[in-house]
């Protein structure tokens, strides 16, 4: 295992409600296996995963791990609840490496019988005043997304509300308009947000409350603005916030739950329950925007995912072969992830 540290930053920071999304640090993973090399990326973002140190740590622990004992003792180092991130990296270069030598792209290694070309996704637009934030979501209209997710809870409610509305003024009643709390408001605010936004039609907000707070969740469920949850899948076990009946929508980060192979399985046991996944990446570089892309195209008929993040940064890892046209993003089918691990480096 050969690990190698990175720093991106956002040409465009996102503004949430917990602060601004600036740069990105992380660590590429290179392993061997089955005569092929496959690649990784744990990228941490504090607040979702373990610090840039922890990681660090971890990884220098699995590699040690891994000389006598293979990819096996190496992932016993990396428990998915306290170095996700870490986790991510080697997993994913795992992957990479064995769907490259099963001769299939990394989604069809999750299942064999699919064939998927494209996956939706929606923009990400952050917080900002009302014309603003209507000017970012026309922006990304022209350019073909007819699905936004706005930013909400850095100001008041009544503000956030005036925001909505000078978007649905701006784009009309066609584009699907999605909100995004990160967890910034009280049970009050949050009764008194989803009724003002059923009026401009939102078909969600993610993490309206705070991650642990799964019964509030569950109270604000049932009325035209569906809940989706975010955070509490980062902080709290996957089985209890399944079995809160607490949301409409699980929001995954491959990132945050220590790989693509975990954000698969629970995209699928959301599907058992009646939840709709949604795949989203924490602002990564091009290997886990990848890694997270090909968990998506492995999920049938998944809606708009949140993986349209890279022209956030002002460098990347490699050339991204996912572009978006349309709303879609592309599905490479290449073997593996669809990057050359050789031609990965920091501003390829
Ligand atoms: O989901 C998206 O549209 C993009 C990803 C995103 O919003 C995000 C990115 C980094 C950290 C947290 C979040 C989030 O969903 O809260
Ligand atoms: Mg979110």
């Amino acid at each position: 295992m050969r690990t190698e540290p990175f720093s991106l930053r956002l040409s465009s920071p996102l503004a949430t409600a917990s602060g601004a999304i600036e740069a990105r640090e992380g660590f590429l993973v290179r392993y061997d296996h089955r005569d092929e090399t496959g690649i990784g990326e744990a990228t941490p973002l504090p607040g979702w995963t373990e610090s840039l140190a922890d990681c660090e740590r971890a990884l220098d622990r699995a590699a040690e791990a891994e000389v006598s004992g293979g990819h096996t003792a190496a992932m016993l180092e990396l428990a998915a609840d306290t170095v996700p991130a870490a986790r991510h990296g080697f997993a994913t270069a795992l992957l990479d490496a064995d769907a490259r030598a099963d001769g299939v792209p990394l989604y069809r290694w999750f299942d064999a019988d699919r064939r998927c070309e494209s996956v939706p996704v929606n923009a990400t637009v952050g917080d900002g005043d009302p014309t603003e934030t209507a000017d970012a979501v026309e922006r990304a209209v022209d350019g073909g997304f007819d699905c936004c997710k706005l930013k909400v809870g850095a100001r008041a409610v009544a503000a956030d509300v005036d925001r909505v509305r000078a978007v649905r003024e701006r784009v009309g009643a066609d584009v699907t308009l999605r909100a995004d709390a990160n967890g910034a408001w009280s049970r009050e605010q949050a009764s008194e947000a989803f009724d003002a936004l059923a009026e401009f039609g939102v078909a969600y907000v993610e993490q309206p409350l705070a991650a642990d707070d799964l019964a509030g969740h569950a109270d604000l469920r049932g009325g035209p603005v569906g809940v989706a949850l975010d955070e509490s899948l980062a902080h709290q076990r996957a089985d209890t916030v399944l079995a809160a009946d607490a949301a409409d929508v699980l929001i995954l980060k491959p990132m945050a739950l220590g790989g693509p192979g975990n954000a698969h399985t629970l995209a699928l046991r959301a599907r058992e329950r009646g939840i709709e996944p949604v795949v989203t990446t924490t602002i990564d570089g091009v290997v886990a925007r990848l890694a997270a892309l090909h968990v998506a195209a492995a999920v049938p008929d998944i809606g708009a995912c949140g993986l349209a993040t890279g022209d956030r940064l002002g460098g990347d890892l490699a050339p991204d072969p996912a572009t978006v046209t349309d709303g879609e993003m592309t599905v490479p089918q290449t073997d593996g992830l669809g990057v050359d691990p050789a031609e990965v480096r920091q501003d390829a």
